[in-house]
This record gives structure tokens, C-alpha cells and sequence, in this order.
């Protein structure tokens, strides 16, 4: 097989991350459709198989035992054809993912689908804020090359289309390289 075959077969791991309620699934169904890809969302699978480490009371949520999550998802990541999902990105190893999409959320839309998910105030507030500060946003560039970060939009249907295209636009260029 030449090299060039090799790439004709070869997918990337794309990255979707952002704030709960910015729209991660949303997105991610669309595009493991429209790409096929594996779609790997890491809330999931932790639960599914009971990669907790304990419950935080405060917040309602289970705390991610990160290295049991990775270890389920290295052979996984290795195979590549993976968009994954999770609401933070600084843990999971930075060879794993060829781009790291982010996706911002206003704070109007944000509070009405966290309200909307039940969250107690203090959840709320804390997510809020972390929309507002730019946190996984930051996050993100901090952890990964700058290069390979992008920020997409996760307001409304048309945003979604826009987000879809452009990451099919992005596969497509890498599949060139
Ligand atoms: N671009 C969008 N346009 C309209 N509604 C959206 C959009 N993205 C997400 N939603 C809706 O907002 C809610 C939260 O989206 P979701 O994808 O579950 O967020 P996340 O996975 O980031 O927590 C869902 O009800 C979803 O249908």
C-alpha cells in the first residue's frame, strides 16, 4: 500500500468541546452522520461504565475519573475516525486530536437550556461564568496549538449549518494535506 492509500483510508479525531449546553451534541450528531464518524461523547461512556471518582453534592455531578476514561478510549483514538465530546479538553493527551472545535453559546440561549436541563442555581452560575470568561475557550488554546483551535457558534440552527460546513470544510482540506 502506498502513502497515499493510506491517507485515502486514514480519518482524523476531531475534538468538540464547550460549555455544557453550547450545543456539543447537537453538533456532533450532525456530524458523525454527515462524516461518519464514531461519535465519542466522554459524559457517556463514564457513565455507562462507571468512570466516576466520587459525586460532588454542590454542583449535582459525578467527578470523571480521566484516567480510566482515557484508557477506554486510546485503542479507540489510535484507529482515528473519532469526533469526541466532553466539556473540557486540558487532560486528554494532545497527539489524540488533528482539531479542537470550541463552541461559544450567548448567555441568554445558554440560561434557557441549562434552565431547561434543571440545573440548581449555583450549577447555573458557574456555567454562566465560564461561557462569560472564555473558559474552555481558553482552555482549548492553552492545551492545544493554536493552530488547530477554532471557535464555532452555537446559538441557533443556522449557526449549527454553518459549524457543520465548517468543519466538513476543515476534513476535507486535511484529507488533501
Ligand atoms: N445550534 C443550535 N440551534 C438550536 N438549538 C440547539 C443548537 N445547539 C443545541 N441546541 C439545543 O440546545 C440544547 C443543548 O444542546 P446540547 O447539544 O445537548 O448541548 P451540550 O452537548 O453542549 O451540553 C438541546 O436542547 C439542543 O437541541
Amino acid at each position: 500500500m502506498t502513502s497515499t492509500d493510506e491517507k485515502v483510508d486514514a480519518k482524523p479525531n476531531i475534538l468538540i468541546t464547550g460549555t455544557p449546553g453550547a450545543g456539543k451534541s447537537y453538533l456532533c450528531q450532525r456530524l458523525a452522520d454527515q462524516l461518519k464518524l464514531n461519535w465519542l461523547d466522554c459524559s457517556k461512556i463514564a457513565k455507562e461504565n462507571d468512570f466516576v471518582e466520587e459525586y460532588d453534592d454542590e454542583y449535582e455531578c459525578p467527578i470523571l475519573d480521566e484516567d480510566k476514561l482515557m484508557d477506554y478510549m486510546e485503542p479507540l483514538m489510535q484507529q482515528g475516525g473519532n469526533i469526541v465530546e466532553y466539556h473540557g479538553c486540558d487532560f486528554f493527551p494532545e497527539r489524540w486530536f488533528q482539531a479542537v472545535f470550541v463552541l461559544t453559546c450567548s448567555n441568554t440561549q445558554l440560561f434557557d437550556r441549562l434552565k431547561e436541563r434543571g440545573y440548581n442555581e449555583k450549577k447555573l452560575k458557574s456555567n454562566l461564568e465560564c461561557e462569560i470568561f472564555g473558559t474552555v475557550l481558553e482552555e482549548a488554546r492553552e492545551s492545544y496549538k493554536p493552530d488547530i483551535v477554532f471557535e464555532l457558534k452555537g446559538d441557533t440552527k443556522l449557526d449549527a449549518e454553518d459549524s457543520c460546513k465548517t468543519v466538513k470544510n476543515w476534513y476535507k482540506a486535511w484529507k488533501r494535506k
